[in-house]
C-alpha cells in the first residue's frame, strides 16, 4: 500500500477552504507586501494571487510557498483565472498602471478605471459576499468606481484611504515625542494624499490634546511648527518614491491591519475611505476617509467627529473635486 496509507488512517475529508480566504489582485510591490504582511501576521492562511503576468504569479506563489515551514500551513494559489478567487472573505485590489511621464491625472484615472472594469465584476461573480478593499490610486476615486462596478452595498466597498497617511502621521508624532507610535493618536481624514486633512483638535497622547497645551497647534503662527508634521506626511511619500521608486512595506502592513479587523471581526475604528454622502454636509456620492468601525460586515459605523469649519470646508472641497473627476469618467 502507498506510503500515505501506511502512515495515515483517514478519518474524514479535509475541508477545502478555511473561512479566512483573501484574494489579492495585482502582485506588484504593494500587492506582494500585502500578501507577505497578511501571511506573516497570521491574519489569513489562505491567499489567492491574481494578476495578468502568469510567470510572475507562478514565481511569487512558489517563493511564498517555500516559506511555509515558517508560517501556519498557508494555502497559496496564483493565476490569471478569477475562479481562483472563489469564496474570498476579502478581495484586495492593488492592480494599476503607473503614471506615465507627464501624464495627466485624469488620463491615469481613466486607464485605471478601464482595468477595474475587467477585475471587479469577476471578483463579485466568484465571491458575491466578499468585501472589496481598494488600494490602487487615486484610491478614493478607484473605490467609487469599484462600488459602481460591483453593485455591492456601501458597507462592503472600502478604500485604504488615509490609513497610510494617518500611520505616517503617528510615526512622525512618535519620533517627536519619543513615545510608541501606537500611543500617539492622530486622525488624518478626507482625500488620500496631497490634500488630506489633519484633525488637530483630536491629536492627543493619553487623551491629553496637544491643542489644549498649545492652542496655535496646526496653524501658521505655531512657534513649534507642528503643522510641519502633516506636511512631512506628504513630503515623505515623495521622498520614499525618490529614494526607492515605490512604497510597499507601510501600505502592506496597513492593509494587513484592515484585513485583520475584517477577518477577526474586531470592530476596530480605522481611517478608511467610505461613501461619505450624508456626513459633514456632503451630498455627493463620493468616497473620502473618516474614522470608521470596521468588522466582518465591512464599515458598520462612521464616527461623527466634531470638526472645525475649516476642516469641514476642506472635506467639502475634496468632495467637489472627487465628484467632478467621477462625472468625467467613462464606465
Ligand atoms: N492607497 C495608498 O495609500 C497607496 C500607497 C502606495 C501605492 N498605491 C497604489 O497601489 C497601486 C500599485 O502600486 P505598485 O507600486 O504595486 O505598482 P506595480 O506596478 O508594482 O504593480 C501593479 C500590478 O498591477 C498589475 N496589473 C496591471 N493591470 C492589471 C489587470 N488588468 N489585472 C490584474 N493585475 C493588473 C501589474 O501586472 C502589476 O503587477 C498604484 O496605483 C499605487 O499608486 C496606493
Ligand atoms: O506613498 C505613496 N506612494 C505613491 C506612489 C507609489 C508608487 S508610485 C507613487 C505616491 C507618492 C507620492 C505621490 C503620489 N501621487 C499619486 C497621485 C495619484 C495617483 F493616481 C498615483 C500617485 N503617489 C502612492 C501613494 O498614494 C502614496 S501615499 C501618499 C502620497 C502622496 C501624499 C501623501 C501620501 Cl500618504
Amino acid at each position: 500500500t502507498a506510503l500515505n496509507e501506511q502512515l495515515l488512517d483517514k478519518i474524514a475529508e479535509c475541508k477545502i477552504s478555511s473561512s479566512n480566504k483573501v484574494t489579492i489582485v495585482g502582485i506588484g510591490q504593494v500587492g506582494m507586501a500585502c500578501a507577505f504582511s497578511i501571511l506573516t501576521q497570521n491574519v489569513s492562511n489562505e491567499i489567492a494571487l491574481i494578476d495578468v503576468s502568469a510567470d510572475k504569479l507562478q514565481g511569487e506563489m512558489m517563493d511564498l510557498q517555500h516559506g511555509s515551514n515558517f508560517l501556519k500551513s498557508p494555502k497559496i494559489t496564483a493565476g490569471t483565472d478569477y475562479a481562483l478567487s472563489a469564496g474570498s472573505r476579502l478581495c484586495v485590489v492593488t492592480a494599476g498602471v503607473r503614471q506615465k511621464e507627464g501624464e495627466s491625472r485624469l488620463s491615469l484615472v481613466q486607464r485605471n478605471t478601464d482595468i477595474l472594469k475587467h477585475i471587479i465584476p469577476k471578483l463579485v461573480e466568484h465571491s458575491p459576499d466578499t468585501i472589496l478593499l481598494m488600494v490602487s490610486n487615486p484610491v478614493d476615486i478607484m473605490t467609487y468606481v469599484a462600488w459602481k462596478l460591483s453593485g455591492l452595498p456601501k458597507n462592503r466597498v472600502i478604500g485604504s484611504g488615509t490609513n497610510l497617511d494617518s500611520s505616517r502621521f503617528r510615526f512622525l508624532m512618535s519620533q517627536r515625542f519619543g513615545v510608541a507610535s501606537q500611543s500617539c493618536h492622530g486622525w488624518i481624514i478626507g482625500e488620500h494624499g496631497d490634500s488630506s486633512v489633519p484633525v488637530w483638535s483630536g491629536v492627543n497622547i493619553a487623551g491629553v490634546r496637544l491643542r489644549e497645551l498649545n492652542p496655535t497647534i496646526g496653524t501658521a503662527d505655531d512657534p513649534e511648527k507642528w503643522n510641519e508634521l502633516h506636511k512631512q506626511v506628504v513630503d515623505s511619500a515623495y521622498e520614499v518614491i525618490k529614494l526607492k521608486g515605490y512604497t510597499s512595506w507601510a501600505i502592506g502592513l496597513s492593509v494587513s491591519n484592515l484585513a485583520s479587523a475584517i477577518l477577526k471581526n474586531t470592530n476596530s475604528v480605522v481611517a478608511v475611505s467610505t461613501l461619505v454622502a450624508g456626513e459633514h454636509g456632503i451630498s455627493q456620492d463620493v468616497f473620502l476617509s473618516l474614522p470608521c468601525v470596521l468588522g466582518a460586515n465591512g464599515v458598520t459605523h462612521v464616527v461623527k467627529q466634531i470638526l472645525t469649519e475649516a476642516e469641514v470646508k476642506q472635506l467639502q472641497n475634496s468632495a467637489n473635486i472627487m465628484h467632478e473627476v467621477q462625472t468625467g469618467l467613462k464606465f
